[in-house]
């Protein structure tokens, strides 16, 4: 029988929808994605540790579930909310149903919920944190209690705890990937350019890094408030000076942005989807982008040996830097895709000739 599952949000306002995946009373930051198609993208996304994640697309799920477009081992996030999530999934790649890889991940969805209307409110009322529930009995104290809800050791917890390397077959270039949560495909990416990649802990310092040896550095997506990092941002301030080849994507490009006196800002309800307009701000030219973001770069905090290379087409806030004293350009957006559109892949080609 179909269990009825509550939303609570932190405004005080709640949904009724009912239960699907895992049955477990999970609290976390309530944002929506934009994105059509890509959900097993975005249920694998690391960056979506401590989040609730809205889709607004109706449909989730008909074409299944299959492993090998997942961009990490298993889910982050806190929990899912469809409008309608399909029985029947058909693909010849299919491997199983979402409700079961719900459960089997301990993430609790919630269906047949107005999700526009949701959506709708998140956009007014900006971010805001929410409770899954399957009781309104404490409904005052559980409103309460979402005030007080942040997400915190984002990084820390969705890291690797190990080195690990992935050899190309041309082995061309070493690049030393450090995983604040990173995507899978921006390391298959860069296997397809000839590099070897090691993929390193978010903790590992400037020194290892610099022992390593390598061609280039790669600084991944992750989750969380960009600030709270800053062991991180302070080994980042020394990597800089080592003047090696550096590509930063998403935290990356906050966390480098940061190591060098510029500031980050929290978004109203940030930028999640995958037709996301980057305008580059040289030949004007608009990029269609995947984007998964809730802080962004302050435009006019940035260093003078620092140009923003891209804005956001919608609200003109920064979507890249490059460095004019270090070979070092970053980027808001996500150029490895998935999912969305591959529009901006030749970044990797450019991080690739940087290197030679
Ligand atoms: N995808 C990411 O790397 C997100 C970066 C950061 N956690 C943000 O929300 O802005």
């Amino acid at each position: 029988m179909e269990s009825k599952a509550y939303l609570i949000l932190e405004n005080g306002k709640v949904f009724e929808g009912k239960s699907f995946g895992a049955k477990k009373e999970t609290t976390g930051e309530l944002v929506f994605t934009t994105a059509m198609t890509g959900y097993l993208e975005t249920l694998t996304d690391p960056s979506y540790f401590g989040q609730v994640v809205i889709q607004t697309f109706p449909l989730i799920g008909n074409y299944g579930v299959i492993p090998s477009d997942f961009e990490s081992k298993k889910p982050a996030l806190k929990a899912y909310i469809v409008r309608n999530w399909c029985q029947e999934p058909s693909n010849f790649r299919c491997e199983g149903v979402l409700d079961t890889f719900l459960k089997d991940s301990d993430v609790p969805g919630l269906y047949d919920i107005d999700t526009r209307c949701l959506t709708r409110i998140v956009r007014e009322y900006g971010v805001m944190n929410c409770k899954l529930t399957y009781s309104l009995d404490n409904l005052d104290k559980d409103i309460e209690e979402l005030k007080s809800y942040k997400v915190t050791d984002a990084v820390k917890s969705v890291t690797t705890d190990k080195e690990e390397l992935f050899e190309s077959e041309t082995h061309k270039k070493n690049v030393v990937l450090m995983d604040f949560g990173a995507k899978d495909n921006i390391r298959r990416e860069l296997v397809k350019r000839g590099c070897d990649v090691t993929v390193v802990p978010a903790s590992t310092t400037c020194e290892q890094i610099v022992a390593m040896n390598p061609d280039g550095i790669m600084l991944s997506n992750g989750p969380g408030d960009p600030t709270e990092n800053t062991e991180i941002i302070a080994e980042l301030k020394k990597l800089c000076e080592h003047k090696i080849p550096t590509f930063g994507i998403c935290l990356g490009h906050q966390l480098l942005a940061l190591s060098q006196g510029a500031t980050t800002e929290k978004l109203h309800y940030g930028h999640r989807g995958a037709n996301q307009p980057a305008k580059d701000t040289e030949t004007g030219r608009i990029y269609i982008t995947s984007q998964n973001h809730g802080y962004a770069v302050v435009n006019d905090s940035i260093p003078e040996n620092a140009k923003v290379s891209f804005v956001n087409g919608n609200d003109g806030t920064c979507e890249g830097i490059t460095y004019n004293d270090m070979p070092v350009f970053t980027v808001q957006f996500h150029p490895e895709a998935c999912g969305g559109p591959q529009d901006t892949a030749f970044l990797f080609d450019k991080f690739v000739s940087m290197m030679d």
